[in-house]
């Protein structure tokens, strides 16, 4: 649970993360997604609450120590540090960075192996990603689409178990929206849990496993997507922060249910009663 004044951001009672699954966690502005992401990756603290990744206890341990044990995530707004290389903002990733320990310093011939694996691997997902040709440009110098995929390589350099992406869609062309999504059906592929916060439910309908509902800091809904979508409580939430949409209105309902992600049928027979509509309004 998680505070801000008389605010309660996040208020979860229980909520699982399905393991070498990929689950999405969606909810209205303000739910509290972000706020959750924070706690569970040791960037913010709970006023109370305990979880656990992997059998270990997870709370109170602050983030650096949470990604050494194979968690790490990416944030809403990226955080590549614009006058390091490209290069350079990937070698962060790693942990374990043996020459900032006194011994090994002692011992540069190890210091140096490490070193050139570290950049071995760097160049490596880079290459995956396809910015390899971009490894000494200023990251700064990137795109923002190009920005999310180097947070993502960058989250890989630690080989996590769970990969957490705050709205990895957020801001990206659609020409990169394509290798986006092959890059997270990729993650899984290899094993690792994913788990992201996002508003394209169109993402969520095409990628997700497992969905994850949050309003108003509390867990609401969860399942497969597409039983998700069509819950009530999930469709209630959505209507809370369309307080100002004409719910009378046909037009009003078919945003709603389109941003809600209900199923294409649904959506069809909203078009085909609005046409309806409008052809008998226009015969009058
Ligand atoms: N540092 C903070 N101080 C005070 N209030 C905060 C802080 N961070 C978040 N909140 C509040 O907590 C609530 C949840 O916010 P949060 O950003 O987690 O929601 P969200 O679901 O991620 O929203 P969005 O989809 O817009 O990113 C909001 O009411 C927000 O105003």
């Amino acid at each position: 649970m998680r505070q801000f004044g008389g605010n309660v951001a996040v208020d979860v009672e229980h909520v699982e993360i399905p393991r070498g699954k990929i689950t999405a966690l969606i909810g209205p502005n303000g739910a509290g997604k972000t706020t959750f992401f924070n706690l569970l990756t040791g960037f913010d603290r709970p006023n109370a609450g305990t979880w656990t990744f992997d059998g270990s206890d997870l709370a109170g341990v602050p983030s650096y120590k949470v990604a050494r044990r194979g968690m790490v995530r990416t944030f809403q707004l990226t955080k590549s540090l614009g006058l390091l290389s490209v290069l350079e903002n990937m070698r962060l990733g790693a942990t374990k960075q043996l020459g900032e320990r006194f011994l090994p310093s002692l011992m540069p011939f190890l210091w140096s192996k490490r070193e050139a694996e570290i950049t071995g691997k760097a160049m490596e997902l880079l290459a995956r990603f396809k910015l390899d040709a971009k490894a000494p440009d200023y990251a700064a110098s990137l795109s923002g689409g190009q920005r999310k995929l180097l947070e993502m390589a960058r989250a890989l350099m630690s080989d996590p178990t769970l990969v957490m992406l705050d709205e990895p869609m957020a801001g990206v062309n659609p020409a990169l929206t394509q290798s986006l999504l092959g890059h997270i059906l990729g993650l899984k592929d290899s094993g690792m849990t994913v788990l992201f916060v996002e508003h394209d439910m169109h993402m969520v309908q095409t990628i997700a496993d497992w969905v994850i509902v949050m309003a108003e800091g509390k867990v609401v809904a969860e399942g497969y997507p597409r039983a998700v979508m069509s819950d009530q409580a999930v469709i209630d939430a959505y209507l809370g922060a369309h307080h100002d949409t004409d719910l009378g209105t046909l037009t009003g309902q078919l945003a709603i249910a389109e941003d809600v992600g209900v199923s294409d049928e649904l959506i069809g027979q909203i078009e085909e009663e609005l046409e309806e509509q409008e052809d008998q309004e226009a015969g009058k």
